[in-house]
């Protein structure tokens, strides 16, 4: 299961962020806090399953991150799970405990058993009905014609695939048709399937992790787009798979948000780093200074939500970027963009103004259960080709995958 992660170096010397204040560019007050369940001390029944009894259990994520080899499976750092007792809050950094590595047992194929990869695939269906039921009548008819491709044409903008996709869509189709010789009006279905497979395709790509360690992500948004939620999910199945991940809680104004992600952690017993009050760019800091120290796997930075209109809090979000870099120069490995797919064309104007502030590494595309909109992955493809790492089509845990091109344009017209 673990394969992808490469054998951690020993982790390098790093200053405590308590005594280096003047590489943070705003002394917090009052100072972050890490919870966490420190004790390395054997797990509970009760608590996260030890590493070496995690064969599968994240087989709901059929293509867990980059795979980098098939090569045997390398040493890599325990959860920092130990005891199950309430997380106590203790000082940033004062307690860095060393999680003990171990060596997980032989990596099982990150492959989902076929019916637990139907159930996926069916619920992406389920919640791309709305958006592939208006597209599919279109062939409902006997004839190729003007009125089919216009009709098209109409579906595809309602479906908020945007004009630019819908006209290459349109052009690649006939060529498809003409090619193909293609008369019966249910086989351009499925060619117009292989043409969104083939606008989708650079939008798969996995997420790596273990390049670096920590390897930091950070995670922006506007507000309600589901970035705690998403993070949460990662959360559980990177603990669950063994992998040591400490949380950021960069929002530092909105309590309720801290709250939610210290659910996460509790429930996962993940390190988290938060602070009410002061600047979410020093949280950031703390948490990447920690995670270095603590040589975690992963370091995951939940940003407050914004607007790309609100000028201040996108030079917020830089800051917290480049600060970020402050802690660690080869940090943040990702920068994700978290959009609610049920926005639509507004989703696409939010990737292109984030990307253009931040840089982004990769989308997280949810809520496309239920949504009229799934067209936007379209729009997205054709003009700002991010990789979508996962989709969520619902609140559970199992409702985030990762994206799969073909799977996602069969879904949109099924
Ligand atoms: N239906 C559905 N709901 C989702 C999905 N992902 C998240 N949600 C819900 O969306 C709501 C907002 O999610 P949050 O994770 O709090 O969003 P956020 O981006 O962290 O919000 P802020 O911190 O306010 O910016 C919650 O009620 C989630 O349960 C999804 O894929 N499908």
């Amino acid at each position: 299961m673990f394969s992808f992660f490469k054998k951690k170096p020993p982790p390098p010397p790093v200053p405590d962020a308590l005594t280096a204040p003047t590489a943070t560019p705003a002394a917090p007050t009052p100072p972050a806090t890490t919870t966490a369940a420190a004790a390395p001390t054997p797990a509970p029944a009760s608590a996260a399953p030890a590493p070496g009894a995690v064969a599968g259990a994240l087989d709901w994520l059929r293509k867990p991150f980059g795979a980098k080899t098939a090569a045997a499976p390398v040493p890599v750092a325990a959860p920092s799970v130990g005891s199950a007792e309430p997380a106590t809050a203790v000082p940033a950094l004062a307690h860095p405990a060393t999680p003990p590595t171990t060596a997980l047992a032989t990596a099982p194929t990150a492959t989902a058993t076929a019916a637990e990869r139907k159930g996926w695939l069916d619920r992406l269906k389920a919640g791309l009905r709305k958006t592939g039921s208006s597209i599919a009548t279109v062939f409902t008819g006997t004839q190729i014609d003007d009125a089919l491709y216009e009709e098209l044409e109409e579906a595809l903008l309602m479906a908020d695939t945007g004009v630019k996709a819908t006209q290459w869509l349109l052009t690649d189709l006939k060529r498809r048709v003409k090619d193909t010789k293609t008369t019966d009006p249910a086989a351009v279905k499925g060619l117009l399937a292989d043409a969104l497979t083939d606008l989708l395709q650079p939008l798969e790509k996995s997420l790596v992790i273990g390049q670096h360690t920590p390897t930091v992500i950070m995670v922006a948004g506007v507000n309600g787009a589901g970035k705690t939620t998403s993070i949460g999910k990662l959360t559980k199945h990177l603990a669950h798979e063994g992998a040591s991940v400490l949380l950021a809680a960069a929002d530092t104004f909105r309590a309720a948000a801290r709250e939610q992600l210290g659910v996460w952690a509790d429930r996962n017993l993940v390190d988290i780093v938060s602070q009410e009050g002061g600047d979410p760019a020093a949280v950031s800091f703390d948490a990447v200074t920690a995670g270095r120290a603590r040589g975690k796997d992963v370091v995951l930075v939940d940003t407050a939500g914004r607007l790309p209109t609100q000028l201040h809090l996108m030079q917020e979000l830089q800051k917290i970027k480049r600060v970020v870099t402050k802690a660690d120069g080869t940090a943040p490995h990702e920068v994700l963009l978290v959009i609610d797919g049920n926005t639509g064309q507004n989703a696409l104007a939010q990737v292109r103004a984030f990307d253009d502030a931040l840089g982004l590494t990769g989308l997280v595309v949810t809520k496309l259960d239920g949504t009229a909109k799934g067209g936007v992955l379209a729009a997205i493809a054709q003009e700002r080709p991010i990789p979508v790492y996962f989709i969520g089509v619902g609140e559970k845990l199992e409702d985030l995958e990762t994206f799969n091109a073909r799977e996602f344009a069969q879904a949109l017209l099924a």
